[in-house]
C-alpha cells in the first residue's frame, strides 16, 4: 500500500488562508465542471497504469533508451485513451495535451501526429482525401508528421527546395531533394517513429513552378518500418530540449507518389497536368495558423506549471530573517519574490483568456472559408502571429524567472523546471520564428495605419488606430480601462513612428524593401506594443464578462489578478507610456503603490490560485512543486535514484582516481 504522507504545515496554513473556492476556479479555467471531471477521470486512470511508472528516472537513460521508453509509454497512453473514448466522450485537445505530461516527462514522439499531421489532412484535404486518410490516421494505423522545414530554409518557405514534379503519363508526382540544403530537417517523430508525413514541396508541371503545396507521403514500409526505396531518413541528434520528440531529417530521390496524394482542398492538379489555382495561395499555410493559436494555450499551461512549482516551493522554503531574533521567513513573504511569482499566475490567466477568444475567431474564419469568404483571414493571421510570438516569449521568460526564484534547487532536473524551459523556449522559434512573426503582424499594422489615414473602417483589433487619429486621448486615470487605452496609444504611436520611418527612407530614395529593413526594429516594437494592448484589452474584457457569472469572492480575486497584470505591464513600459500617452510621473508613483497593494491582496490566495490550476503531481513531476510540499524529502529520494549512489565505491576510483592520487602523493 502506498504510504500517505502528511502535508507540509506551511501549505496547510496557506490553504486555510484562501478567500475563494479553489474548485470553482478550476472549473472556470477548464471551461466547465464536466471538462474538469472528464480530465480528472482520465488522469486517474493513467495514474493507475503500472506500466507507465518509470523504474529509473528518464534522465538517467541513454538517448536511445529514453526514446524507446517514450514510444513504449506513448503507445500505452494511446490505448488507454482509445478505451476511454470508446466508453466516454472524445477528450478535449487541451485535456489530452495535459495528460501527456503524466506519461512522458518531455515531448512525445507522436506530438506532430495529433498536432499537425491529422489537422493538415482535415484542413488541406478534399472530402475524398479525408475519407481515405483520416480514419487510418485517427486510429493511428498510419502515423505521420509535418515535414516542411529544410536544412537551408525554415522561415522563408517560398524558398523550399524539395521538388514535386508532375508526370502526366503515370499521373504521379516525383519527389526529389536536389541538394543537402533541400533535406527536410526538424519534423518531430520523423527520426524513427512515423511511417507517413505531410511533405511541403515546390510543385513543377511541364517545367513551370507553381509554388509550395502539401503532399501525403508514405516513407516507411508499414510491416518492416524500413525506409522505402528512394527515401533517406534519420534522426537529427540531441538538442537543448525536446529530448524524446524524435526530430528527424528526410531526403527524396526520384520518389514517386500518386496524383491523389497532393492535398487538394485549395489548389488542384488535374490528370492532364492542368493547375487549378485556389481561392488564396496562403491557405496552404493554414495548419500553421491553427498551431500558432494553440501555442497561446500551451504557453498558458507551461506558465501555470512553472507558477505552481515556484509558488508552492516559496511557501515551504524558509530562508533568512527579516528581523533579528525572529524565525526565518517563508520566502513567499519577500515582496521581491511575490513580484517574481504573482505575475506568473496572472500571465497564465491572461493567456487562457486570450486563447478562449482567439480560438473562437479561428473557428469563425474556418467556417467563413467553407463559404468562400476570407475577409477576416488577414486579421486572424496578424493576431495569431503576434500573440504566438508574445505568449511564447513571455512564457519562456516567466518559466526561467520561476526557476531562478527557486534558487539552487530550481537548477535540479528533478524540479522539472529545466525541461519546462526547454519546451517553452523551443516554442519561441518553432511554428514561425519570433521576430519573423512580429514582422508579419507589422505588415498588417502598416496597412491598417494607411487605411486609418484614408478614413476607412478598420477591423476590430486595430480599430483603436481610428480613435487615436481622432485625438481621443482621454484624461488619464489610473483605472484598468484607461490604462488599456494607454497601451493602445503606445501601440498607435509606435505604429505611426514605424510607418513614418519607412516613408522617410523611401523619400530619401530607398526601395520600399530596404526602407522596411531599416525601420524593422521600430516595426517589431510596434508589433510588440500592439500584442500587449490586445492581451490587456482581451484579458480585461473576458474577466469583466466572467465576473458576473462567478461567486463574488472569486470575482474579487480574478479582478486582483487582471489588475496586477495591467499594472505590472504599465510599470514595465512606463517609458513608452510617458512618451505616447497622457500618463504623468505622479500616476506612475501611484501605480507603484497600487502594485504593492495588489501583491499584498494576492498573497493569501497565492497557493490557492496555483492549486486551482489543478495540475496533479504526476503531471507536474517536480520535487519542489508537489501538492504535499515534501520538498526536501523528495529531493533526497530523487538523489538516491542516481545510479552513482547504487554502490559504495564507483569503479572509476580503482581505475583512475587511486593511481592518480598515489602518483600525486608527496
Ligand atoms: C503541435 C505543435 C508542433 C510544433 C512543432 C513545430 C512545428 C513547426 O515548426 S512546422 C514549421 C513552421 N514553419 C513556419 O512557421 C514558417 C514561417 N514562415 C512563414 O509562415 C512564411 O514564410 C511567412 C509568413 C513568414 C512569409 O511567407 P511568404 O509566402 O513569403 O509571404 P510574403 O511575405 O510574400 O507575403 C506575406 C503575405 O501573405 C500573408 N500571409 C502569410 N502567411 C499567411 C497565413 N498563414 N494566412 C494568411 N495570410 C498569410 C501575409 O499577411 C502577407 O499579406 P499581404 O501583406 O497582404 O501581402
Ligand atoms: C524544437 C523544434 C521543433 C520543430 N519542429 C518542426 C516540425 O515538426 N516540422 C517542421 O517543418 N519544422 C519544425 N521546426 C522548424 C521551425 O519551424 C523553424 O526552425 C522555424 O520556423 C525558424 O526557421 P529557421 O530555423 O529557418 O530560422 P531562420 O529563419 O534561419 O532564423 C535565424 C535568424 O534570422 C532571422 N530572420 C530570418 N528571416 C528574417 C526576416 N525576414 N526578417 C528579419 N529577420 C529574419 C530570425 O529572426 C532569426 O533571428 C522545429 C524547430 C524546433 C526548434
Amino acid at each position: 500500500m502506498a504510504t500517505v504522507h502528511k502535508i507540509n504545515e506551511d501549505l496547510v496554513k496557506e490553504r486555510q488562508k484562501c478567500t475563494f473556492n479553489v474548485q470553482e476556479l478550476t472549473y472556470l479555467l477548464d471551461g466547465g465542471e464536466e471538462v474538469t471531471k472528464e480530465r480528472r477521470e482520465f488522469e486517474n486512470i493513467l495514474r493507475n497504469v503500472k506500466e507507465l511508472q518509470d523504474e529509473v528516472p528518464e534522465v538517467y537513460l541513454s538517448h536511445k533508451e529514453r526514446y524507446e521508453n517514450a514510444v513504449r509509454k506513448t503507445c500505452i497512453l494511446q490505448n488507454v485513451r482509445n478505451d476511454f473514448e470508446k466508453k466516454r466522450e472524445v477528450l478535449s485537445p487541451r485535456n489530452i495535451f495535459r495528460a501527456g505530461y503524466a506519461v512522458i516527462k518531455d515531448v512525445s514522439p507522436f506530438f506532430l501526429h495529433n498536432g499537425m499531421f491529422v489537422p493538415t489532412i482535415i484542413g488541406q484535404g478534399t472530402p475524398e482525401q479525408q475519407a481515405e486518410w483520416l480514419p487510418k490516421a485517427k486510429a493511428m494505423a498510419i502515423i505521420g508528421t509535418y515535414a516542411q522545414t529544410e536544412l537551408g530554409h525554415g522561415t522563408f518557405i517560398r524558398g523550399l527546395e524539395t521538388t514535386a514534379t508532375y508526370d502526366a503519363k503515370t499521373e504521379e508526382f516525383i519527389l526529389n531533394s536536389p541538394k543537402v540544403t533541400s533535406y527536410k530537417w526538424w519534423p518531430g517523430g520523423l527520426g524513427t517513429t512515423v511511417n507517413h508525413c505531410i511533405t511541403v514541396a515546390q510543385l513543377y508541371i511541364n517545367g513551370k513552378k507553381y509554388g509550395i503545396h502539401p503532399f501525403i507521403v508514405q516513407i516507411r514500409d508499414l510491416e518492416t518500418h524500413k525506409p522505402l526505396p528512394g527515401i533517406k531518413v534519420g534522426e537529427i541528434g540531441p538538442k537543448m530540449g525536446f529530448a524524446t520528440a524524435n526530430n528527424g531529417f528526410l531526403g527524396f530521390q526520384n520518389f514517386r507518389i500518386p496524383r491523389k496524394n497532393m492535398l487538394m482542398k485549395n489548389a488542384q492538379v488535374l490528370k492532364d497536368g492542368t493547375f487549378v489555382k485556389g481561392m488564396n495561395e496562403k491557405l496552404t499555410y493554414g495548419t500553421m495558423v491553427m498551431v500558432r493559436v494553440n501555442i497561446v494555450s500551451d504557453s498558458a499551461f507551461h506558465t501555470a506549471m512553472a507558477a505552481t512549482i515556484a509558488v508552492r516551493y516559496a511557501a515551504v522554503r524558509h530562508q533568512s530573517q527579516l528581523k533579528a531574533k525572529e524565525p526565518e521567513v517563508q520566502i513567499i513573504d519577500y515582496l521581491t519574490q511575490q513580484h517574481k511569482l504573482f505575475i506568473a499566475i496572472a500571465t497564465s490567466h491572461a493567456f487562457s483568456n486570450t486563447y478562449t477568444w482567439l480560438y473562437q475567431a479561428y473557428l469563425k474564419v474556418v467556417e467563413d472559408l467553407g463559404k468562400q469568404k476570407q475577409d477576416h483571414l488577414p486579421e486572424l493571421h496578424a493576431l495569431s502571429c503576434c500573440l504566438k510570438a508574445t505568449s511564447s516569449r513571455d512564457a519562456g521568460v516567466i518559466v526561467e524567472q520561476c526557476r531562478l526564484a527557486c534558487g539552487g534547487h530550481g537548477y535540479m532536473a528533478s524540479s522539472n523546471l529545466p525541461i519546462i524551459y526547454g519546451y517553452t523556449t523551443a516554442a519561441i522559434t518553432y511554428e514561425g520564428e519570433h521576430t519573423v512573426l512580429l514582422l508579419q503582424t507589422a505588415r498588417y499594422l502598416m496597412k491598417a495605419w494607411m487605411s486609418a489615414l484614408e478614413g476607412k473602417v478598420l477591423a476590430p483589433s486595430v480599430a483603436y488606430l481610428v480613435d487615436w487619429l481622432k485625438s481621443d486621448k482621454q484624461r488619464w486615470q489610473n483605472t484598468p480601462e484607461v490604462i488599456v487605452k494607454g497601451f493602445q496609444h503606445v501601440a498607435a504611436g509606435k505604429i505611426k513612428d514605424a510607418f513614418d520611418a519607412i516613408q522617410k527612407h523611401v523619400k530619401a530614395g530607398k526601395d520600399y524593401e530596404d526602407a522596411w529593413n531599416l525601420a524593422s526594429v521600430q516595426l517589431i516594437k510596434a508589433s510588440e506594443a500592439h500584442s500587449r494592448a490586445i492581451l490587456c484589452d482581451g484579458y480585461l474584457r473576458e474577466t469583466v464578462r466572467t465576473s458576473s457569472s462567478v461567486s463574488p469572492s472569486l470575482a474579487k480575486v480574478l479582478n486582483h489578478l487582471v489588475q496586477l497584470y495591467i499594472v505590472y505591464w504599465t510599470l514595465e513600459t512606463a517609458g513608452d507610456l510617458l512618451v505616447y500617452s497622457n500618463i504623468g510621473k505622479d500616476d506612475i508613483a501611484v501605480l507603484k503603490e497600487k502594485y504593492e497593494e495588489l501583491l499584498a491582496l494576492i498573497r493569501p490566495n497565492a497557493v490557492g490560485l496555483v492549486d486551482a490550476f489543478d495540475i496533479s503531481d504526476e503531471i507536474l513531476q517536480s520535487t519542489l512543486g508537489s501538492y504535499d510540499g515534501r520538498v526536501y524529502e523528495r529531493l533526497m529520494e530523487e538523489a538516491m535514484k542516481s545510479p552513482l549512489n547504487k554502490e559504495p565505491v564507483n569503479q572509476s576510483f580503482h581505475k583512475y582516481l587511486k593511481p592518480f592520487i598515489k602518483k600525486a602523493k608527496l
